[in-house]
């Protein structure tokens, strides 16, 4: 029977290896050691811009598909059970909605908080700039005391500290400063349940029947410490204005688990994401091949001093050629074809099929919109040619309804960083780094460097710091 469906799949016409028709054993391998994104990438590149990557799934990787997945109606097609693994205490949040409407019901409540207007706005960027500062006086800690700093905990630290500002301040936490905030920060991101979560999804009853025996080797998510945190923040009745718990408390269709529920998903979302796309940027800039890279964005940045960080070129530059080469969430964000069937890249798709496109390859993959696409080249974003078609194809933040809704947040943390550290110092690896601890390690969506640890030696570049 499996051989029949297979030998008449109208996904046949799409290019792809040959055991994809049959079975998704090598695909799930391939999550299994950590490496879809480039397994699937280098499909991409032997087989095209759609490929069939097991018997009822298709990656696509162009700016159509794009367009189709996840814009189409306004926020695209929904999402596949994969997101029933981000569940927070047993409740959907926004995140993990699965249809349009629950989407939309639970976007109107939140989405004005994370609008640009309400970033920009005093309180918050004060908060994100406090940290920024908390930030450099541990790189100028590290000149004099061990010669380089864990890049890696800090910028995590950096994310969580300024993650928390947004959904709780006062209550957010200082994990640049506070051991035991850092540890809690350390907790969700040094987490190593990917396999047992894995083997969750691909099959429920073998998990229940032996998590037992799947414990040993393969850890579940456990964050006791930050659960309890959200749980008691959340119930504060007096954050500020500004704050997602003020608009979510606000809220009387919420119950108080729901509030609890939504603010863990986002500060968990908010940590990994910025730092990991800090660190793979912040490490690519200290590499050989980019320090005149660096050193251009000093330029601008000493000859632009008290010039906001939304008004820098290069800046701006280097921050998108980031999400575009290291984008955070380099993997495919699962979606089901609708009832009716849908046609994309000119392939017919029965309803139901898993169809996806992943960010690591829409930035490379179209090679008239991003030529020498492996190599790291902030200034293609100064180009005025073509620069509509290439925001339109960076894919970091996802697009349409379903996009990131902290995008505006996460520029924000990302460049008042890069413009306080770059704006006092020069970067360079460690000695003791490999370019393999830097290699992308996925997780469910994520994808964080394997070693888990991003030394660099901060170099002071005024006399202020040297002072
Ligand atoms: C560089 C940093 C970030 C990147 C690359 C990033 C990327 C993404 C992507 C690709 C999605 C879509 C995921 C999917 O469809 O499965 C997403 C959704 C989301 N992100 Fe981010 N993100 C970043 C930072 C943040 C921050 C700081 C927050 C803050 C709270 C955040 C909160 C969210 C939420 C709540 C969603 C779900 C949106 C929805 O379903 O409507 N993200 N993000």
């Amino acid at each position: 029977n499996t051989v029949r469906q297979a030998l008449s799949s109208p996904l046949n016409r799409i290019p792809g290896p040959w055991y994809a028709r049959f079975t998704s054993l090598v695909l799930k391998y391939n999550e299994f050691i950590a490496k879809r994104t480039r397994y699937i990438h280098a499909l991409h590149k032997t087989y095209g811009p759609a490929v069939r990557i097991a018997p009822n799934e298709v990656a696509f990787a162009s700016t159509a598909a794009v367009k189709e997945i996840y814009c189409s109606g306004g926020s695209g097609y929904d999402k596949t059970e994969f997101y029933d693994l981000f569940k927070v205490y047993e409740r959907r949040t926004m995140f993990t909605t699965l249809n349009k409407d629950d989407h939309a019901k639970r976007k109107r409540i939140i989405a004005d908080r994370y609008a640009n207007t309400n970033i920009v706005r005093k309180p918050s960027l004060d908060g994100i700039a406090e940290r920024a500062g908390s930030f450099v006086k541990r790189c100028f800690d590290s000149v004099s005391v061990s010669g380089s700093l864990d890049l890696y905990v800090c910028l995590h630290s950096y994310a969580f500290d300024c993650v928390t500002h947004h959904l709780f301040h006062p209550y957010g936490t200082d994990s640049l400063q506070n051991k035991q905030d850092e540890d809690m920060m350390r907790e969700v991101t040094f987490d190593d349940s990917l396999q047992n979560r894995l083997v969750r999804y691909w099959n429920p009853t073998l998990h229940r029947v032996f998590g037992k025996i799947l414990y040993s080797f393969a850890k579940p998510r456990e964050t006791p410490m930050a659960d309890d945190f959200v749980l008691h923040t959340s119930s504060k009745t007096d954050a500020a204005a500004f704050t997602l718990l003020d608009r979510l408390r606000g809220n009387p269709q919420l119950e108080e688990l729901d509030v609890a529920a939504e603010c863990l998903d986002h500060m968990v979302a908010g940590i990994d994401t910025t730092g990991d796309a800090l660190c793979f940027l912040m490490w690519e800039l200290s590499q050989p091949s980019s320090l005149h890279c660096q050193q251009t964005l000093r330029e601008e940045l000493h000859g632009n001093p008290g010039v906001g960080f939304d008004r820098l070129p290069y800046l701006d530059a280097v921050v998108m050629e980031g999400l575009r080469c290291f984008p955070a969430i380099p993997m495919s964000l699962p979606r089901y074809v609708p009832p009716g069937g849908r046609t994309i890249d000119g392939y017919i798709l029965p309803e139901g099929t898993i169809v996806s496109c992943q960010a690591y390859s829409v930035g490379r993959i179209e090679q008239t919109v991003f030529p020498d696409p492996d190599t790291f080249r902030p200034d293609r974003w100064l180009d005025e040619k073509g620069d509509a078609d290439r925001r339109r194809l960076l894919f970091a933040f996802s697009n349409g309804g379903r996009g990131c809704v902290g995008k505006h947040l996460a520029l924000a943390e990302m460049k008042m960083l890069l413009q306080a550290v770059y704006s006092k110092f020069s970067t360079l690896p460690d000695e003791t780094m490999t370019p393999e601890s830097m290699e992308m390690s996925d997780q469910l969506v994520s994808s964080r460097p394997l070693g888990q640890r991003c030394l660099l030696r901060f170099i002071p570049t005024t006399s202020e710091v040297m002072a």
